[in-house]
C-alpha cells in the first residue's frame, strides 16, 4: 500500500519542489489540502492525523506551531520531516544529513522526527566534518566560511523581488555575524569555536558555492591538501550524492554549475607553494540543499525503494 506524505506549504518554494520530485517516486501518494484549507489549522490537523508522514514548508514560527499540532495528535501522530530551521540542533529531533556519518541513514529511517539540513549547513558541514573528525583540523580552529546563493534560497519573496525589480547584482549580507545557520555548522561539524560565517546573494536563480579557505601551515599537522581531499574522499567514498571532484584545470567555479541537480560536489583548491588551499562545496539551495535532502530522508523514513527515489530526481531534472 502506498504510503501518505502531506506537505504543509506545499505551494513554497522548498514544498513545489518536494511535490515534483515525489510525483515521479513510486510508494507515495501526496495529499493535499484544498486551496482555501492550507492555513485553516482544524483542516491541517485532520490532514496530519490521516497520513503516515508531513514535510513542514514553513517559516520556522510556522513550523513550531505546525509540530506542536503533530505532537498533539498524541498516538495517532505522524512522523515529520521540517524543512525549516526551527529544529536543526533541538534535542528529540535527528538531523537528516544521510551522509554525515554510517549510522546516519539509520538513524532517520527510524526517527520520529527528522529536521532537514539547511542549504549553507549542507555545504560547510560535510567539508568541515570529515576533517575534525579525522584530527586534520581541531576543534578550536578559527574557521570562516564563505558562501554565495542563489536568490531561491530567500523563498517566495525574495523570488519576486529578484523578478520584479531585478535586485542587485550581488550582495554580502548576514554582515552582523550572526546568520541562523552558524549554531547549526557549529553543532553538526563538531566546531567547538564559532565560525566566522559570510553570506552573499547573487542575480541568479538557483545554486549554491560554500567555501572555507585555510592557511594549511597554521594547522597543527600542517596536512596538505592532498591529506585533506583524501579525508574527504574517504568519508563520501559509495555516496550517490556527495561526490568529491577533481579540481578543475581553469581553476574556477560557476555557482550555477550544480543547479538542477540533487548531487552536491566538493573540491578542493591549493597554492602548494604558499600552503594555501581553499575547500569548496557547490550544491543547488533547492537540490541537496533542500528538497534533494527532503526526497532522500523521505525515501529512508518511509523504506522506499532508493532506485524510485532517484528515478524521481532524475526525470525532474531531465
Ligand atoms: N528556499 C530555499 O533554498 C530553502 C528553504 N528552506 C526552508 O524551507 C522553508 C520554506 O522556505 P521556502 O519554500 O523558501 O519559503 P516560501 O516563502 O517560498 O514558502 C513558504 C510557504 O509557507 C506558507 N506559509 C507561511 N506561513 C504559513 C502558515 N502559518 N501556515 C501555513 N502555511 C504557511 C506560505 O504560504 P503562501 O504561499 O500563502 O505565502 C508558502 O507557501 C523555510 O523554513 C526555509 O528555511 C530550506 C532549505 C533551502
Ligand atoms: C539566500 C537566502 O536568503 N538564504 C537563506 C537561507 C536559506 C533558508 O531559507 O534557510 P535554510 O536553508 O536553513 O532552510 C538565508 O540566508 O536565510
Amino acid at each position: 500500500m502506498s504510503k501518505r506524505v502531506f506537505i504543509d506549504g506545499e505551494a513554497g518554494t522548498t514544498g513545489l519542489q518536494i511535490v515534483e520530485r515525489l510525483r515521479r517516486v513510486d510508494g507515495v501518494v501526496v495529499q493535499s489540502l484544498d486551496l482555501h484549507a492550507r492555513k485553516d489549522n482544524a483542516a491541517r490537523r485532520a490532514m496530519m492525523a490521516s497520513v503516515d508522514l508531513v514535510v513542514l514548508c514553513l517559516p520556522d514560527e510556522a513550523a513550531r506551531e505546525a509540530a506542536d499540532m503533530v505532537e498533539g495528535l498524541g498516538s495517532a501522530a505522524p512522523r515529520l520531516l521540517d524543512a525549516s530551521s526551527a529544529h536543526r540542533i533541538s534535542r528529540g529531533w535527528t538531523y537528516g544529513f544521510s551522509e554525515m556519518a554510517p549510522e546516519q541513514p539509520q538513524s532517520i529511517a527510524q526517527a520520529a522526527r527528522v529536521s532537514n539540513p539547511g542549504c549553507y549547513p549542507t555545504g560547510a558541514i560535510a567539508l568541515l566534518k570529515p576533517l575534525v573528525e579525522a584530527g586534520l583540523v581541531p576543534a578550536d580552529f578559527p574557521i570562516t566560511i564563505n558562501a554565495v546563493s542563489g536568490y531561491s534560497g530567500g523563498g517566495k519573496s525574495l523570488i519576486a523581488d529578484h523578478n520584479n525589480a531585478g535586485g542587485p547584482a550581488f550582495e554580502l549580507y548576514g554582515l552582523s555575524l550572526n546568520h541562523k545557520h552558524v549554531p547549526e555548522i557549529a553543532h553538526h561539524a563538531g566546531l567547538a569555536r564559532r565560525p566566522l560565517f559570510v553570506p552573499s546573494i547573487g542575480h541568479f536563480r538557483q545554486g549554491m558555492l560554500v567555501s572555507v579557505p585555510l592557511h594549511l601551515d597554521a594547522l597543527p599537522g600542517r596536512p596538505t591538501a592532498r591529506e585533506i581531499e583524501c579525508a574527504l574522499v574517504d568519508r563520501y567514498d559509495g555516496a550517490t550524492q556527495v561526490k568529491v571532484r577533481m579540481t578543475p584545470a581553469e581553476q574556477r567555479l560557476d555557482a550555477e554549475g550544480a543547479a538542477g541537480s540533487d548531487v552536491m560536489e566538493l573540491f578542493v583548491f591549493e597554492n602548494e607553494a604558499e600552503s594555501q588551499a581553499v575547500l569548496v562545496a557547490r550544491l543547488d539551495n533547492l537540490g541537496k540543499g533542500a528538497a534533494g535532502a527532503a526526497v532522500q530522508n523521505i525515501g529512508l523514513m518511509l523504506g522506499l525503494d532508493a532506485r524510485s527515489a532517484a528515478a524521481g530526481k532524475v526525470a525532474m531534472h531531465a
